[in-house]
């Protein structure tokens, strides 16, 4: 039998979610498909002369709840289906939040670490002249995702502008604060699952003291440390694509960033009561709280019988298989799913696009008060329909979710051939 491609594998949910709502078909037909899928060879000049090319996409999953939203990750191993899986994830997430935003997703085939700085913003810029007619500030809005940044939102954004003739700092969210950024997107993402936690910790049984292990130590899991440690929680183990590094009673927060500024987090093994152990058995640490923060399908049928946290609090798109999702909830571990608990980054891009339109930038004290009662407000919302249900917070995500998306379909009419 032939394996489940990733995006059919994403598809389970929204069948699952289904079963629990008196839908119209014509919903479902419409979920089912990406809408529009862009795949272009970039080109450009490396610093030696030569010319080298990168495989690069856009997907606009669905916009029937308004423009299409989603980061563009620079990764060696994206695929389009990943890409198309990423914004199927994005359309649901915006959905969650009530955010006014379909879902979208890029990527560049390109392993960035390997690229001078010249030749990335070369890159970047070369992303958005192949698709400056995709995006757009009501059409598609990208942001950063895996190994791109601020830095790399800014190069996006003065490109978008010298072809459109005038800044048009909406087109592009994530940016640096000196070209409309917004204060609080960069530790966004960790800070709504964080708030989520807050929320929650009585129920989930977990407390400061508890300890916690992150796989993945960039944006997502840095800051998400930052925070919990600041809490009194302790991180004993952390990973990063070099490896992963433990120490039962708790690693200093400011040494692991230290630590990967200066290359990787395995730079800590051999100190103070700090083992290396291999990447793999990170999910398997002893600890209450697991949160993957790196990439999809780390946790899967194989390992995870092996995991020993009660509540996973999912910073990373995708990092569960539908199969290992089973295996947790047989054990009785809580997961915070990742279209919730990760969806602290997409609302403050939202919450920056609405700066720039209104030309009035807010004070940090505003972007984190209207994240927390956002995430409390939809966390609250989606823990409710759980426990109404019985069933899991990743179904009932979907479920709050794909109520929002059939409202839309139904309401944009039954005869239209196309939107935007
Ligand atoms: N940046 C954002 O605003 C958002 C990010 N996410 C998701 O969070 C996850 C992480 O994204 P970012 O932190 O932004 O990326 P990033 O590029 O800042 O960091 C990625 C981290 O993952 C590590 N990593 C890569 N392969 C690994 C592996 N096999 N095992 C362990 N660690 C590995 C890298 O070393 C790096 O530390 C992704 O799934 C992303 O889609 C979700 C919502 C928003
Ligand atoms: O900030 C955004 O617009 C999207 C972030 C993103 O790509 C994600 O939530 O996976």
């Amino acid at each position: 039998m032939q394996a489940a491609s990733m995006l059919d594998q994403a598809l389970t949910r929204l069948d699952e979610a289904a079963r629990h709502l008196d839908l119209d078909a014509d919903v479902l037909e419409k979920l089912k498909y990406p809408r529009e899928t862009t795949k272009v060879r970039l080109m450009i000049r490396m610093d030696d002369g030569s010319r080298k090319s990168f495989m690069a996409w856009r997907c606009r999953y669905d916009d029937t709840r308004g423009p299409t939203k989603g980061g563009i990750r620079f990764h060696p191993d994206s695929t389009m289906e990943e890409v198309e899986t990423l914004a199927f994830w994005m359309t649901f997430k915006c959905a969650v939040m009530n955010l006014p935003y379909g879902g979208g997703k890029g990527a560049v085939q390109v392993d960035s670490r390997t690229l001078s700085k010249a030749e990335l913003e070369r890159l970047s810029r070369a992303y958005v002249q192949a698709f400056s007619k995709i995006i757009g500030p009501d059409r598609d809005i990208p942001a950063p995702d895996v190994y791109t940044n601020s830095m790399v939102m800014g190069w996006m954004a003065d490109e978008y502008a010298s072809i459109v003739g005038e800044a048009t700092p909406a087109v592009i969210t994530g940016k640096p604060i000196a070209l409309g950024g917004s204060l609080g997107r960069d530790d966004a993402t960790a800070r709504g699952g964080y708030y989520l936690v807050q929320r929650l910790a009585g129920t989930l049984g977990l407390e400061p003291g508890a300890r916690v292990a992150i796989q993945g130590f960039g944006n997502a899991g840095q800051h998400i440390a930052r925070l919990l440690a600041a809490d009194g929680y302790s991180i004993v183990a952390v990973s990063d694509s070099r490896g992963a590094i433990h120490c039962s009673s708790g690693i200093d927060v400011d040494r692991l960033i230290a630590a990967k500024g200066q290359g990787s987090v395995t730079n800590l093994a051999g100190a103070d009561g700090i083992s290396s152990i291999p990447a793999d058995e990170l999910v398997s640490v002893d600890c209450e709280l697991l949160v993957p923060a790196a990439l999809e399908d780390m946790i899967h049928e194989r390992n995870a019988g092996s995991v020993k946290a009660r509540v996973v609090l999912e910073l990373a798109n995708g990092p569960i298989t539908p199969e290992a999702d089973e295996i947790l909830a047989a054990k009785s571990i809580i997961v915070l799913p990742d279209i919730l608990a990760n969806a602290g980054g997409v609302t403050v891009s939202y919450f920056e696009w609405v700066q720039n339109r209104q030309g009035y930038y807010w004070p940090v004290e505003d972007v984190h008060a209207r994240l927390k009662s956002t995430m409390e407000r939809e966390g609250d919302a989606t823990w409710a329909l759980a426990q109404e249900k019985g069933i899991t917070l990743r179904s009932a995500a979907y479920v709050h979710a794909l109520s929002r998306l059939a409202g839309a379909i139904e309401a944009h009419g039954t005869q239209q051939f196309f939107t935007s």
